[in-house]
């Protein structure tokens, strides 16, 4: 009988073995539930198994050994083997294939065309004309120009209002005139701006005859195509080292009245014509929609980097071992500890929660993206609130979740051997990049407080689907009846804390504060109605999705998993239902999260094996498929470049004369 766990392999730790063989269902099968398809699963362990036969294709040596200049010329190093070889690896057609290889071989510490996938396309594809796109997206699809997305400046990030870079049209040469007043203008963040890109859409405001119509996207070339110098009027650089991304080159950008032609304004919504007549967008927020679009699919993209967290954690408390329980005879697995389950397994929860929730998002955005192309800008609004909670929530959490794991793994997890640290650093750069997280709380609370409006002036009826548990009454829990009744517990805690936060910012206004004072002090209760309100919706979809399932030993599971998180996270925000649960409800809702902790355990590793993430992408020594963490870990400290030699010439030059010193 072939094993459930489709992991095990001969040489494998027998602590991992016994792990694998108590999974209750086949990792594949849930493999394709995680990454939509049995099609696309599949296809993923066949890229990495192609991967894997390219040596070239692999770290030169670990990461975190590399200093910021080998670690950029590594991503640019292996992208150049990555192109040679293409055709043999995916479909270059598939951008899902494609991010599944860049990722792999990448790695998430940055590469040249990051922000070219992520932003650069999608901006063309939303924002350019029809005309536009023949003369410049198969280009940037054949990889022919390398593009990034800059739109913060130094000095202005949240507030895209405030944005000082210029692009002045003179209808005389019928070109725009782009310009950088002020150091705070120079444009600062941009990934792979700083040395990769040769093009980039500039987000700039638009001054028509001395009127400014506020900022819209351009398609500006910044260095020659042929020796990649910058282009005169143009300066550009690097930003430095930062928390995570150092295979990166964020950049800055500045323009000295640097001209454009007329046609270089992405019009696919708003135009400019020759005499400088300007042609409205169907919606006000439209050039907002790359960040819209980079929103959506930061919920999966968050949940696969708990995920790499969790593989690494789990995989390792199974074969750690330290202190006893019963028997005294041999140290436990740390995976044993009722902590230790409570520090990890509801993050697995969030984790796949995250990735189900994403599914959903970004069917919503692909829809939108339909739609505003047929001209129906109807569904902006919310979609933008229900993203801009979306990635605040999530980022917000998986930094916690990925902090924990770190934790678990006591004094190794600290190591660069773990990798975790790394992936904290990019996963909390999410709590920052596309709008930092309060911002965009407030942003979702906006929408809360319109949506509170609306009851109030009798028009429930057009409350949208996930705003319609507002105007409800609260109903009797019976916590026996299972998810159904804890999202009960949810819409309370959220539709009470919407309407509580809203009166605030009503009364403070009705005692004759400004709209903005009021706002302001009403804020941070906004943030929590919409921290809630988004839990809801994660925890909502979470359950649709598994209710979706057709296998059955993995629908079981993912019931399992389901019952760990509604729990936890109903514990997690005990103090708004204090009014709902009574105190022998909570008590019953705390032993039901235990007992799912232990219901769980078995299936632990098997749960993140599902991940199917190779060990070439984990780059992790703790988190090995095998487990044979110990001799690995000694291995790679041996590979640090201290110890090529045993005595260093900081040893000779600094630290022995000192020591000679001191004995005279
Ligand atoms: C692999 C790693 C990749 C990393 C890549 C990272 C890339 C980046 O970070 S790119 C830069 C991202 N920058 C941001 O996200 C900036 C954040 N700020 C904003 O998005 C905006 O400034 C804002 C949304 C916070 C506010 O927009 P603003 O134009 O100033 O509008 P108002 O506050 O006046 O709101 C007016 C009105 O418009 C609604 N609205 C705003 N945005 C949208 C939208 N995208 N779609 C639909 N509606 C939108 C807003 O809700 C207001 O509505 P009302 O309340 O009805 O007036
Ligand atoms: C890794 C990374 C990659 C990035 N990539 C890109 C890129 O490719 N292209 C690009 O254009 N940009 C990029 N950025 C920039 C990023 O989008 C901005 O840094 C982000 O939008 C936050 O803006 P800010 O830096 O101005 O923060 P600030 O707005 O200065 O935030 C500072 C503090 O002020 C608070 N604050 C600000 N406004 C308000 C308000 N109205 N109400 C309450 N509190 C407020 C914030 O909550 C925060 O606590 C990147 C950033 C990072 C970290």
């Amino acid at each position: 009988m072939t094993a459930l766990n489709k992991s095990i392999e001969p040489g494998d730790s027998p602590d991992l073995t016994e792990e694998r063989a108590s999974g209750t269902f086949d990792t594949n099968a849930m493999a394709a539930v995680i990454y939509g398809s049995d099609k696309f699963a599949q296809r993923r362990r066949e890229i990495s198994e192609a991967i894997s036969k390219i040596p070239e294709l692999a770290d030169s040596a670990p990461l975190p050994f590399l200093d910021r200049f080998g670690k950029v010329t590594e991503g640019s190093r292996k992208l150049s083997v990555i192109l040679e070889n293409i055709d043999k690896l995916i479909d270059p057609s598939s951008y899902e294939e494609g991010l599944h290889l860049y990722t792999e071989v990448m790695g998430m510490e940055g590469h040249p065309l990051a922000l070219h996938e992520v932003m650069f396309i999608p901006a063309l594809i939303a924002q350019a004309s029809d005309e536009q796109q023949v003369k410049w997206l198969g280009r940037a699809r054949r990889r022919e120009i390398i593009g990034c997305y800059a739109q913060t400046e130094m000095g202005h990030g949240s507030n895209l209002r405030a944005l000082e870079t210029t692009a002045t049209y003179s209808p005389e040469t019928q070109e725009f005139i782009l310009h950088s007043p002020t150091i705070t203008s120079l444009k600062w963040w941009p990934g792979a701006l700083g040395k990769s890109a040769n093009w980039a859409v500039v987000v700039a405001n638009l001054i028509i005859r001395d009127k400014n119509y506020g900022p819209h996207p351009f398609m500006v070339q910044l260095r020659d195509e042929d020796s990649h110098e910058p282009l005169p009027g143009i300066t550009v650089g690097d930003i430095g080292p930062k928390m995570a991304f150092n295979g990166g080159d964020n950049g800055f950008l500045g323009f000295r009245n640097y001209r454009i032609p007329r046609e270089y304004l992405l019009n696919r919504h708003a135009k400019v014509e020759a005499d400088g007549r300007y042609v409205k967008p169907p919606h006000a927020k439209i050039n907002h929609s790359a960040m819209i679009r980079v929103r959506s699919h930061m919920a999966t993209g968050q949940g696969a980097l708990l995920a790499h967290a969790l593989v690494i954690a789990v995989r390792y408390s199974a074969v750690r071992r330290q202190g006893y329980l019963e028997d005294k005879s041999r140290e436990v697995k740390v995976l044993d500890y009722q902590t230790q389950q409570h520090r990890l397994f509801p993050s697995i929860a969030r984790a796949y929660a995250f990735i189900f929730c994403g599914f959903e998002t970004i069917r919503l955005y692909d829809q939108l993206l339909i739609d505003v192309q047929n001209g129906n800008t109807s569904g902006m609004a919310d979609l933008h609130a229900l993203t801009s909670g979306l990635k605040s929530v999530v980022t917000y959490q998986t930094g916690e979740g990925i902090e924990q794991a770190r934790m678990a793994c006591g004094g190794h997890g600290y190591s660069m051997a773990s990798y975790i640290s790394e992936i904290y650093g990019v996963a909390i750069g999410g709590c920052t990049y596309e709008g930092e997280n309060m911002v965009m709380l407030l942003q979702l609370g906006r929408y809360l407080v319109k949506s509170i409006e609306m009851i109030q002036n009798g028009k429930s009826r057009e409350l949208g689907p996930m705003v319609a548990y507002l105007a409800e009454n609260e109903s009797e829990i019976d916590l026996n009846l299972g998810p159904n009744e804890y999202l009960k517990v949810f819409e309370y805690a959220a539709r009470n804390q919407t309407w509580r936060a809203t009166e605030k910012f009503q009364k403070l206004r009705n005692s004759g504060m400004s709209n903005e004072k009021a706002w302001n002090q009403a804020s941070v209760e906004l943030t929590r109605a919409s921290r809630l309100h988004t839990r809801l919706y994660i925890m909502s979809t979470f359950i649709n999705h598994v209710g979706s399932i057709v296998d059955q030993k993995v629908k079981g599971v993912l019931i399992d998993l389901l019952n760990v998180h509604v729990t936890y996270e109903v514990m997690d925000i005990g103090i708004y239902v204090q009014g709902l649960l009574s105190s022998n409800q909570m008590d019953l809702i705390r032993n039901q999260l235990y007992v799912s902790l232990e219901t769980i355990r078995p299936n632990a590793v098997s749960l993140v094996d599902s991940f199917q993430i190779s060990d070439m992408q984990l780059r992790s020594v703790l988190g090995r498929r095998d487990g044979n963490v110990y001799e690995n870990l000694f291995k790679w400290a041996k590979s640090s470049p201290l110890n090529k030699t045993d005595v260093l010439p900081s040893v000779t030059q600094y630290l022995k004369p000192m020591m000679e010193k001191s004995k005279l």
